[in-house]
């Protein structure tokens, strides 16, 4: 394709702009701009006005900053025709296949990780929203439960997604407040996309990668360009009351270092590490009966069925299922092609009712059923392999396989300096290849604590009570907005294979940038 060439003057000075595979912007420097990463690009032809947006990170370790151009071009005919064409062929190239000006309902937490949810959206996130010509509808939440209401009486067709400013938690809330929704099925299918200032932000890095996972204009830019991705999600039955979960359960030493800690939140993730240690010290067994309906068991099987996954979903196309915003292929090709432990497909029940759809497993099932008799440190079910940018829990989870991945950690089996020695390879997944390690995908399981057993029990980060409880998986029943359509982690085989980025260049091997490595080094979960 022949390159479009326009040049302006911003602030008196003369700026070139190039448009061929990307835009070049070339002023003292130059800037090579992806075309997913420009947010606007208009042309006022009474005024000669040129205005350009786009994120840009200036260097790998940095975060994304925001780039505004207002610039004017030349007053003579040829000049001006060729700006309208130029930023008319840039914002094609910037929104193609995207809806331009999504309308987007914002829920801004003030309260959740250090307290800087606020001042972040207006300073941050906003311009950047409101510069892509999204439609803002913001609320800040006053109390817990707020966002659970706003999502259940939400007018589903008012807005394209839903926005939370805060962690894991608001995910949750939302989540929940549309399985409450008059049509569950339909506010479900409402993308969520997060933006991360909570503590954990386990959600954001899943979807954005251990680099960008905090990086709050890449989060932006998520919400503005994200493709839809279904996932799994799971309902946590307890006590006759029904919970959806989009994230992760944590009992045991997990739990403690969480739940345990909330009153620590102004330490940011920090507050993980003391409740980490506090634990260690302690190295309670977590006493509960743990059942479950398991499907796979073998490491290495799961691990070689995640990599050719990835490999599927970077040689096929998107599909659009909503309106401009384009669906992941991971949604079209694999949702619930599993089978569980009988052979049974795990295909949910057809898309066209509107409720919630029916549990499959009452407390009483045994049939095909395994039971873990070890004493266990910490159980972590969950889905999407970061819970915290310490700890990639589920190395070898799937958005939308119709499985739960659990992860035992055997009390027998280890000590304390074990636990401790992991910590290292903890932001990589490492410790799934330990022995002490039990790893198993599910279609369902179940934790009955034993009497008199006490401890903390957390749903998504938030705190239930430590009681019997039961889950099932829901394929693909939730959306996401991601960037990739699969999960952004990372995960390599020991010294072996290693997953690889869509440029097909190998990223991630084992024991990475030594850096980074320092970085990591304590456990923290959603
Ligand atoms: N105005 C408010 N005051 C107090 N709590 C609030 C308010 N608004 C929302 N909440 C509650 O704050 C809790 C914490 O939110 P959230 O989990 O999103 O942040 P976090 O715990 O810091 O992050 P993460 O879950 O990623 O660790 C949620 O349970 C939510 O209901």
């Amino acid at each position: 394709m022949a390159e479009r060439e326009l040049s302006l003057t911003v602030n008196g000075r003369p700026v070139k702009l190039v448009l061929g595979t990307e835009l070049k912007v070339v002023k003292q420097g130059i800037h090579q701009v992806p075309f997913y990463q420009v947010a606007a690009a208009s042309f006022h032809r009474d005024s000669r006005k040129l205005y350009i947006a786009y994120v840009l990170k200036k260097g790998k370790k940095q975060p994304y900053s925001f780039v505004e151009l207002n610039g004017q071009v030349k007053e003579d005919e040829d000049t001006l025709r060729l700006a309208m064409e130029f930023a008319e062929a840039l914002h094609e190239k910037a929104y193609h296949g995207v809806k331009y000006g999504r309308r987007l309902r914002v829920l801004v937490n003030p309260n959740g990780g250090v307290g800087k949810a606020v001042s972040i959206f207006s300073k941050q996130v906003e311009p950047l929203l409101k510069a892509a010509g999204c439609t803002l509808d913001v609320s800040q939440t006053t109390h817990n439960g707020h966002a659970f209401d706003i999502a259940k009486s939400l007018t589903l067709d008012s807005y394209d997604a839903v926005v939370t400013v805060s962690g894991d938690g608001l995910v949750h809330e939302v989540l929940n407040g549309f399985a409450n929704h008059a049509e569950p099925r339909k506010a479900l299918s409402i993308p969520v996309a997060p933006i991360p200032t909570g503590s954990g932000n386990g959600l954001s890095l899943n979807l954005l990668g251990l680099e960008d996972g905090f990086d709050i204009l890449r989060a932006t830019l998520n919400v503005i360009k994200g493709q839809t991705m279904h996932v799994d999600v799971f309902s946590i039955t307890q006590g006759g009351k029904r919970t959806l979960s989009f994230m992760s359960q944590a009992l045991g030493l997990m739990a403690d270092l969480d739940i345990g800690t909330e009153n620590l939140r102004w330490m940011g993730d920090t507050r993980f590490i003391y409740g980490l240690l506090r634990g260690l010290i302690k190295f309670k067994p977590c006493d509960v009966q743990l059942s479950y309906k398991g499907a796979e068991m073998d490491k290495h099987q799961m691990f070689q069925t995640l990599q050719s996954r990835r490999k599927a979903v970077d040689d096929s196309t998107s599909v659009p299922v909503l309106p401009g915003i384009p669906a992941s292929p991971t949604s079209a090709n694999f949702a619930a092609t599993s089978t569980d432990a009988d052979g049974d497909r795990l295909e949910d029940d057809p898309k066209d009712g509107t409720g919630l759809p029916d549990l499959k497993y009452s407390m009483e099932d045994t049939e095909g059923w395994n039971k873990f008799d070890e004493k266990l440190l910490y159980l972590y079910a969950g889905k999407g392999p970061f819970v915290g940018r310490d700890l990639m829990a589920f190395p070898v989870s799937l958005p939308d396989d119709g499985l739960i991945d659990i992860v035992v950690q055997s009390h027998t089996k280890t000590s304390r300096l074990e636990i401790l020695g992991s910590f290292e390879g903890a932001p990589r997944g490492e410790q799934y290849w330990s022995d002490s390690i039990h790893y198993v995908k599910a279609s369902a399981y179940r934790i009955q604590p034993k009497p008199k057993a006490k401890g903390c029990l957390s749903i998504d980060g938030e705190a239930f009570p430590f009681e019997a409880f039961q889950v099932e998986i829901h394929p693909g029943l939730g959306t996401l907005l991601s960037p990739k359509g699969y999960y952004a982690a990372e995960f390599a085989q020991p010294g072996g294979a290693v997953a690889k980025k869509k440029d097909g260049k190998k990223s991630g091997v084992k024991g990475g940038d030594k850096k980074e490595r320092k970085k990591g080094t304590l456990w923290c979960c959603a």
